[in-house]
């Protein structure tokens, strides 16, 4: 059956730690990094009133609201987030959106700059 694939990415600014990584390592203190977060809903028909999987607007406000919890903030003091890999990142994503994306089927978390990512499929 052939599916269709929409994705919307937003961007943010955080720092973070590793507080269980060993005495002297760089992951131990804190840094920051530039991140981006794209989000992928799925559907396998199009919504016949507007022709679209979903509106990219609504999954932008949503996206960018998510995002926008983490920017300029302290990624380890939110909940789910105690240990801030792209990882876990990708699991706090798709918990910010599942309930009101029901086709959310991809999460993917980068550090572009540093050439990382993570792509968490759902
Ligand atoms: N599987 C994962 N491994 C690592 C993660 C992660 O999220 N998932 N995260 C880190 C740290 O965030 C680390 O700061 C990443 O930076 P690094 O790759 O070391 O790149 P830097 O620019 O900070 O350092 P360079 O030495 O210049 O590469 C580690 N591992
Ligand atoms: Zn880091």
């Amino acid at each position: 059956m052939p599916t269709f694939e929409i994705t919307k990415q937003a961007t943010f600014d955080a720092a973070h730690h590793f507080p269980n990584e060993p005495e002297g390592s760089i992951y131990r203190r804190i840094h920051g990094h530039s991140f981006t977060v794209a989000a992928t809903v799925r559907a396998e028909a199009l919504d016949p009133e507007h022709g679209w999987v979903a509106d990219l607007g609504a999954l932008e406000r949503d996206l960018k609201a998510a995002a926008g919890r983490l920017d300029h903030g302290m990624l380890n003091e939110h909940a789910g987030l105690e240990l801030p890999s792209l990882e876990n990142l990708c699991l706090w994503f798709a918990e910010q959106l599942k309930g009101d994306w029901p086709g959310l089927c991809r999460i993917e978390v980068a550090r572009p700059t540093i050439h990382e990512r993570c792509v968490l499929s759902l």
